[in-house]
Parts: C-alpha cells; sequence; structure tokens
C-alpha cells in the first residue's frame, strides 16, 4: 500500500482564506457594509478564549471584523437570551458564535435555539439541523461541514461507502452522520452504548473520530485502505484516534492539529461571508 494521503487541512484552510479575502473586498466594494461575526464566550475556561480567539484572528486575516462578547461565569440563561436577541436585532452583525460548553446552569440548547437562523453561521440551532437533514439550504455545523468541504476537495469518494461515525453529539457527530448521509454514505453512529465498537469501527470505509476521548480509537481496530478523520482535540495535539502505523496501511488521513480544526473556523468564516452576501441582496 503506498503512504497515506494527507488531508492538510490546515492548507486548504490558508487556501481558502485567499479566496475568501478577495470575496469580502468584492463585496464591500460593491457598497455592502463590512460583513461582522459576534463570538460569545462565556465564562474563563482558558482552551475556550483560545478557541474564540482564533476565530477573531480568521476574520481579521479575511479583512471581516468581529465583536468579542465575554459574559461571566455566573451569567444566567436570561441574561444570555438577551444578549443573543440584541445581536440578532443588530444589523451590522451576520453572523453569531456562540462557544460551546456554556456554564453548566445555562439552557445552552435553548440559547443556541435563540439565535436567528439567518444568523446562525455555526450551525448550532434545532431548525438550522432541521433544514440540513432534509437536504434545505441552511448553514451546517461548522466542524462537520469543514470536514465534508476537505473530503470533497481531496476527492474522496462518499457515495455507497460506509461511514462509521463515533460520537452523536449535537454540534459534531449528528450533524456528520446526517451530512454524511446526505452524500449518499451508508452511516453507522456509535456512541457510549455501543457494544462491538472496535468490530464496527473495523468495517469503516470512513472512520470519524469525535468521541473526545484521547485515542479512544485504536489503529489496529481500522481496516487497510480506509479514510480516517480525526475530530478530536486534546492538549499536546492528541485526537481521538490512536494513528500508530496508520500512515503506511490507510488510503487518507487528517492530521492532528493541522486537519479538522483549521476547516472548522474556515467553515465558520465561510459562512459568515455567505450570510452577509444573503442580506446584501
Ligand atoms: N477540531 C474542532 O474543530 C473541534 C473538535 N472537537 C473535538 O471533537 C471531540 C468530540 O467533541 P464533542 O462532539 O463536542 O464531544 P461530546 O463530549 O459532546 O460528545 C462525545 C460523544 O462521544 C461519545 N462517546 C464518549 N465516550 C465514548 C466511548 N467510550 N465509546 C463510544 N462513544 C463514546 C458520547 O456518547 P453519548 O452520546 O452516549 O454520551 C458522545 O456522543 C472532542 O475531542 C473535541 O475536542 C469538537 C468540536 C470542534
Ligand atoms: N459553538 C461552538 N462551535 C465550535 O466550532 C466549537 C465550539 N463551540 N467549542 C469548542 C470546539 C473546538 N473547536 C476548535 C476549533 C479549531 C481548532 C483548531 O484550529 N485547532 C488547531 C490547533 C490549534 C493549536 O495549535 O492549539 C488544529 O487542529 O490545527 C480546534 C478546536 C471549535 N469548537
Amino acid at each position: 500500500m503506498m503512504a497515506a494521503l494527507i488531508l492538510d487541512g490546515k492548507a486548504l484552510a490558508k487556501h481558502r482564506e485567499s479566496q475568501l479575502k478577495s470575496a469580502v473586498e468584492a463585496l464591500t466594494k460593491a457598497g455592502s457594509e463590512v460583513p461582522t461575526l459576534a463570538t460569545i464566550l462565556v465564562g474563563g475556561d482558558p482552551a475556550s478564549a483560545t478557541y474564540v480567539q482564533m476565530k477573531q484572528n480568521a476574520c481579521q486575516r479575511v479583512g471581516m471584523d468581529s465583536v468579542k462578547i465575554e459574559m461571566p461565569e455566573e451569567t444566567s440563561t436570561e441574561q444570555l437570551l438577551a444578549q443573543i436577541e440584541m445581536l440578532n436585532k443588530d444589523p451590522k452583525i451576520c453572523g453569531i458564535l456562540l462557544q460551546h460548553p456554556v456554564p453548566a446552569q445555562i439552557d445552552e440548547r435553548a440559547c443556541f435555539d435563540a439565535i436567528a437562523i439567518e444568523k446562525d453561521v455555526d450551525g448550532v440551532t434545532t431548525q438550522g439541523f432541521g433544514l440540513m437533514s432534509m437536504g434545505e439550504l441552511a448553514f451546517g455545523s461548522a466542524t462537520p461541514a469543514g470536514i465534508m468541504t476537505l473530503l470533497h476537495h481531496y476527492d474522496v469518494p462518499l457515495a455507497g461507502k460506509h461511514a462509521v461515525v463515533v460520537g452523536r453529539s449535537p454540534i459534531l457527530g449528528k450533524p456528520m452522520a446526517a451530512m454524511l448521509l446526505n452524500a449518499n454514505a451508508t452511516v453507522t453512529v456509535c456512541h457510549s452504548r455501543t457494544e462491538n465498537l472496535a468490530a464496527l469501527v473495523g468495517q469503516a470505509d470512513i472512520v470519524i473520530g469525535a468521541v473526545g476521548q484521547p485515542e479512544l480509537i485504536k489503529a489496529e481496530w481500522i481496516k487497510d485502505g480506509a479514510v480516517v478523520v480525526d475530530a478530536g482535540y486534546h492538549p499536546g495535539g492528541i485526537g481521538d484516534i490512536d494513528k500508530t502505523g496508520l500512515a503506511e496501511r490507510v488510503m487518507a488521513l487528517t492530521p492532528v492539529p493541522g486537519g479538522v480544526g483549521p476547516m472548522t473556523i474556515n467553515a465558520l468564516i465561510s459562512q459568515t461571508l455567505e450570510s452577509a452576501r444573503i442580506a446584501a441582496q
């Protein structure tokens, strides 16, 4: 077997940023306001603060504006809902990102669902998920949308293939499964109650690791020639998939870092521009 194709999300995101930059210039030259993303961070988790800063930096690189809203750890659901409502009404804002997770006292689902559908550029609302699942127009959840862009860019065949998604969270595993199904893959979704995880992963033509447990998915479970996508991200650049020896025997794989992470941010800013374009029509 030849060495695996590296699905280089970092390089693809960089390339797409140069296109986004030109598109932002064209939009503003045509008389539109500079597209603006609002990010909301609740509480002081340092990792979350870093991710939000990375999203702000990406906006800046492509010439978009961003507004950073930081709320204290003890914020209530009502206070967060009121903030989202203000952003929904603000005509300057074309996208809203509410960083997950929020502190435990907050009803995260209610807050995600308060985001106006036309500003849901991170694809977290129930309505957006429903539309996307039905194959209707909606912004996709950023991480799975970024993964789909990466797979399409490298012409990874999906139709008829068996995709095994490990994880079923509302912003990652579940929308990932729906997107792969829409692309005509045959999809199995595994989770913490799944029996025979190793055997199911062993049947996959495409494995998506989205479990949130460092290297829980073992290299030896994965069959030769599979496509391996690791959405996991842990301190020290460790993913959800143990990749020992995989580079010599799989068809393709995403590195961590430099794979899914940069594509997540790229999906978010692409969809923010798309929202601005729709608003400009
Ligand atoms: N690079 C990026 O842009 C992003 C990366 N991530 C990373 O992706 C990973 C997943 O994130 P997220 O979806 O938010 O995580 P969650 O913790 O919300 O979900 C984890 C999922 O994995 C399942 N799971 C947990 N343990 C096991 C197990 N032992 N066997 C099988 N399934 C299991 C859970 O099952 P159950 O439903 O039964 O509890 C759940 O569905 C994390 O590593 C996170 O850091 C996340 C978002 C963006
Ligand atoms: N509403 C919401 N939407 C999200 O999309 C969302 C979220 N909440 N909460 C947290 C997770 C995590 N996440 C990452 C994004 C980029 C990288 C990323 O770009 N990582 C770089 C490495 C960065 C480094 O060097 O530390 C890489 O993988 O190459 C990682 C993680 C988005 N998330």
